[in-house]
């Protein structure tokens, strides 16, 4: 295939494919031969215990992390590294809300991982910024330092920040973790205005009650894939159970390592 003119497979377009992806922390394998496919529109709950590797995952789409077999690609072309189709939220507990910043200096930061830092900022990008504070309800706190935030408009300027970015894929990692429930709803809300935008929205979650009400779609995770599709078909008690009360397959490499928390 000629790399000046890559041929787009027409079924592939709008949609994130994960072929064979085994990532490893120190040769000890935390994913083993995962395989799924996800299209645009999508909400997708990425589902297991403590240590399945749901982070992993996470942080290899974002290509935070080597891959040591396996193939990524979104819209027919293969990911390598980061790139501005994905937005990444860490868990909170790994985000420096200190970092002193306004909402919409954080917001223009994701306009600027669109542009590079080399180039100005424009009317255009005024405007795009603008729009996702608006779409994320942040107007009235657009001036207001992020470490002055609750929990859920901390999420919410984060979400924005991806929006500014123009992203396609949201990989969030349990949004929704230490959220009441007001911020909770809203969150929920925001995140049906995302997928009705047809982003892709793929969240590790902890709370399998909620599941159904806010995803479409789930990934059952142990160290390998035990299942994945539509909420209705794969989030049987059976597969649950399999998921979490079966011992990880941890590979030739013996057990995995114990978790960082
Ligand atoms: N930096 C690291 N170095 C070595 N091993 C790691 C590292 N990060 C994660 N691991 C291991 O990889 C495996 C998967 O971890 P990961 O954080 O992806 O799980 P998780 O499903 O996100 O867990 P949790 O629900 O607790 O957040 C675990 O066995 C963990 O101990």
């Amino acid at each position: 295939m000629s790399r000046l003119t890559p041929t787009l497979d027409p079924t592939s377009a709008h949609r994130l494919v994960v072929r064979d992806l085994t990532v490893s922390y120190n040769r000890v394998p935390a994913l083993h031969h995962i395989a799924f496919e996800l299209g645009c529109g999508e909400s997708v709950a990425l589902l297991g215990p403590n240590g399945a590797g749901k982070s992993t995952l996470l942080k290899s789409l974002v290509g935070l992390l080597p891959r040591e077999t396996g193939s990524i690609t979104f819209h027919g072309r293969e990911v390598a590294g980061a790139t501005k189709d994905f937005a990444y939220l860490p868990q909170r507990e790994n985000i420096d809300w200190d970092f002193p910043t306004t909402v919409r200096g954080l917001v223009e930061m994701g306009r600027y991982l669109r542009l590079g830092w080399w180039r100005r900022f424009r009317e255009e990008d005024c405007l795009a910024v603008d729009e996702a504070i608006a779409a994320m309800r942040l107007e009235t706190l657009h001036r207001r330092q992020i470490s002055a935030l609750s929990g859920g408009q901390q999420q919410r300027a984060f979400l924005a920040r991806a929006l500014a970015q123009q992203a396609h894929v949201f990989l969030l990692d349990e949004p929704f973790t230490g959220l009441d429930k007001p911020s909770q709803d809203n969150l929920k809300e925001m995140l049906r205005t995302l997928r009705g935008q047809g982003k892709l929205i793929i969240a590790s979650h902890h709370d399998l009650q909620t599941v159904s009400e806010l995803f479409d779609r789930v990934i059952l995770l142990n160290g390998e894939l035990i299942a994945e599709g539509p909420v209705a078909e794969v989030f049987t008690e059976a597969n649950i159970h399999k998921t979490y009360h079966t011992a990880p397959f941890t590979g030739p490499a013996g057990r995995p390592h114990h978790h960082h928390h």
